[in-house]
């Protein structure tokens, strides 16, 4: 499988402020990858290096295989992209925007600019200063889809649209990555991340915490444990977080061995009457990975 997205020990400084450290990922032909962290993590700050928009203080990065500035207007021709902002010239309607779009592209069928329109529920006439947020974004998604891009770049996209766009938005992506596109999409609604996301890297203060297949990320985690018919923790050794004490149910986060669980409830036999292992959904890994030893501190001004 070819790769689309080469990061290799990807560095960038703002002044003093290290913002990306050492970073290196790979993301593959055809894959649905989800790129999450906390505010200021360095999200943004990647995706404008791998456009070629700003340039990394060190470490490589190539997409199609090619250095990004070195060959940027062709790659650009083959990307997609909505970016977490949108500002456009004032004095110009929404689809004179996209038709400005459209012609630096020069190949874009004048019948999927109206299809996506259609489908995005863009307000074409009205000038874009006049338009609400997500009424702009919208505008950031058609030009981001309509020279159907080998690889599509999403940061945050469906902030401040609404659920029937929003569902919209979803089916196209879908089918683009159905048909081949590549999918690279930071955003903090993790539902969504872990709903259509194959693969995933979680980043913090600029560096990569943990990569792989969003199975992988939940099943190599803690479990959300249930047990009904006590209203105690069992004397478990390993890793108990979360803990919440019902009247008549406890439910933690446990991460240990699976023998030691199971001979603590046994201790309890007579009185559980039932028991619910669960992988833990996408947001409650991140809340893990983040309230990991000095998750929250952020040091990154030298
Ligand atoms: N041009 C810049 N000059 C100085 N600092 C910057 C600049 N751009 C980004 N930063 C800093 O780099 C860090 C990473 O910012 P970035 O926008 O990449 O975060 P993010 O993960 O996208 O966050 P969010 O989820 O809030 O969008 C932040 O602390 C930000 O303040």
């Amino acid at each position: 499988m070819s790769l689309v997205i080469e990061v290799h020990n990807l560095s960038k400084k703002f002044g003093r402020f290290q913002a990306l450290e050492s970073l290196s990922f790979q993301v593959e032909a055809g894959d649905f990858y989800g790129f999450i962290g906390p505010n200021g993590a360095g999200k943004s700050t990647t995706i404008r290096i791998l456009l070629g928009l700003i340039n990394p203080s060190s470490g490589s990065v190539k997409v199609f295989g090619q250095a990004v500035k070195v060959n940027q207007n062709d790659l650009l021709q083959r990307m997609g992209y909505v970016s977490s902002e949108v500002a456009y010239y004032h004095g110009m309607t929404a689809l004179e925007t996209i038709e400005m779009a459209a012609k630096v592209h020069g190949h874009v069928d004048p019948k999927e600019i109206d299809r996506l329109c259609k489908l995005f529920d863009v307000q074409k006439e009205k000038q874009v200063q006049d338009l609400s947020f997500g009424n702009r974004r919208k505008i950031s998604i058609v030009t981001a889809l309509q020279h159907q891009p080998d690889l599509i770049i999403l940061d945050e996209p469906t902030s401040g649209l609404d659920p029937l766009i929003q569902k919209n938005f979803w089916d196209e992506i879908v089918s683009r990555n159905e048909a081949g596109a590549t999918i690279f999409i930071s955003s903090h609604n993790l539902a969504e991340v872990q709903k259509y996301c194959r693969n995933a890297a979680i980043i913090r203060n600029g560096q990569l915490i943990e990569a792989g297949s969003m199975t992988e990320l939940v099943h190599n985690t803690a479990k959300r444990v249930t047990i009904h018919g006590i209203d105690q923790l069992p004397p478990i050794e390993g890793d108990v977080k979360d803990l919440i004490i019902y009247e008549n149910s406890v439910s933690f986060l446990y991460q240990g061995s699976m023998q030691a669980f199971i001979e603590a409830i046994h201790l309890y036999r007579d009185q559980i009457v039932d028991l619910e292992i669960a992988n833990p959904e996408l947001e409650e890994v991140f809340l893990h990975y983040y309230h990991l030893e000095g998750g929250m501190t952020d040091d990154r001004l030298q």
